[in-house]
């Protein structure tokens, strides 16, 4: 079973303006709403390839009902927590440029959180465990590098999607595959990653920690997955971006099919591509039968 960890999942709320002007009245051509939230991302996705998961985390009022029954009506199994704040609304702003604007996210209590972290103890040996995204201020920044222990001494296997100082904790913990875009791997470094050469080269330094699948994406510029025994780089499918939000997601879901499919690790990568680029190439997240035309479209180099 796979189980993922939204600690603050959202409303995305998708707007469409043809020309913002800044301090006047502005209207929309075209709004949506989605569940999202990182996890809630991958559960999706995941469920549109026909692997069944388990959506956690905690939400809150009437967007967090939305997002409850969003995932319901696509027949995701959910176990999340009910806290008394909303759950967030984050704007994503489509003026020809993509600007986010993410909430902070409702406040949640030490005893919510006992009792989220008790909920994840029915999980064992074989159980995948996602986390993904951002964790709500009132919650310990550390509170992944718990998780990823709690679930590590277990046998469950770890996945984390997450910025830096949300990471570092988990990195003491044997993790089984990670997904930073090349901003996320600069920060982590203190650089600014702009090719693939350099994305291999300090990629290769997180292969130190116990990390069993790095993947490395670059939105159109390309993907790397590094791994002990060998590296990949992948060319991704060229086609029109409409909205991206969710493209990592889908990718880190395309991995994991991939891997319960049974398919090796070359093949998970070019699902994991084909994946994130059909969102990217879609007003919402990933369509089966787009993902399956994007298959063939993703060349994948073995490096040296
Ligand atoms: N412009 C694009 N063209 C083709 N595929 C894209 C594009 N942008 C994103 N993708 C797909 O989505 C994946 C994740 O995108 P990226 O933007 O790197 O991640 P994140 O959403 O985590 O920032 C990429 O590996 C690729 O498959
Ligand atoms: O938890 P965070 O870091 O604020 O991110 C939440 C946002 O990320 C998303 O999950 C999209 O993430 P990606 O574009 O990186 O795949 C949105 O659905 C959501 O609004």
């Amino acid at each position: 079973m796979i189980v993922t960890v939204t600690l603050n999942p959202s409303v995305d709320y998708v707007v469409k303006v043809d020309e913002l002007k800044v301090g006047s009245l502005n209207r929309t051509n075209d709004t949506a709403y989605f569940a999202g939230g990182k996890g809630i991302n991958v559960s999706q996705v995941l469920q549109e390839l026909d692997i069944k998961n388990t959506a956690t985390g905690f939400v809150g009022g009437f967007s967090g009902k939305f997002v409850v029954d969003s995932l319901a009506e696509k027949g995701i199994q959910t176990k999340f927590l009910d806290v008394l704040e909303p759950t967030r609304i984050n704007i994503k702003l489509k003026t020809g440029q993509e600007t986010e604007i993410n909430g902070a996210g409702p406040a949640i209590s030490e005893e919510d959180l006992s009792s989220f972290l008790h909920s994840l103890e029915q999980y064992d040996e074989g159980d995948t465990l996602v986390l993904a995204g951002s964790i709500p201020s009132s919650l310990p920044s550390d509170l992944y590098g718990t998780l990823a222990r709690n679930a590590s001494a277990k046998g469950l296997k770890v996945v984390i999607d997450a910025e830096k100082a949300l990471l570092e904790p988990a990195l003491t913990s044997p993790l089984y595959f990670i997904k930073p875009n090349h901003h996320e791997l600069g920060e982590y470094f203190g650089v600014e990653i702009d090719s693939i050469e350099d994305a291999i080269v300090y990629g290769k330094q997180l292969l130190s920690y116990d990390i069993e699948n790095i993947m490395i994406s670059m939105a159109g510029d390309g993907a790397v997955l590094l791994t002990k025994d060998a590296s990949y780089r992948a060319e991704v499918p060229k086609g029109t971006v409409i909205n991206s939000v969710g493209a990592g997601d889908s990718s880190v879901a395309g991995f994991l099919a991939g891997k319960e499919r049974g398919l090796s690790i070359e093949e998970a990568f070019r699902l994991s591509v084909a994946t994130g680029s059909a969102t990217a190439f879609s007003q919402g997240l990933a369509a089966a039968d787009e993902i399956d035309r994007l298959i063939p479209e993703v060349t994948i180099h073995k490096l040296k």
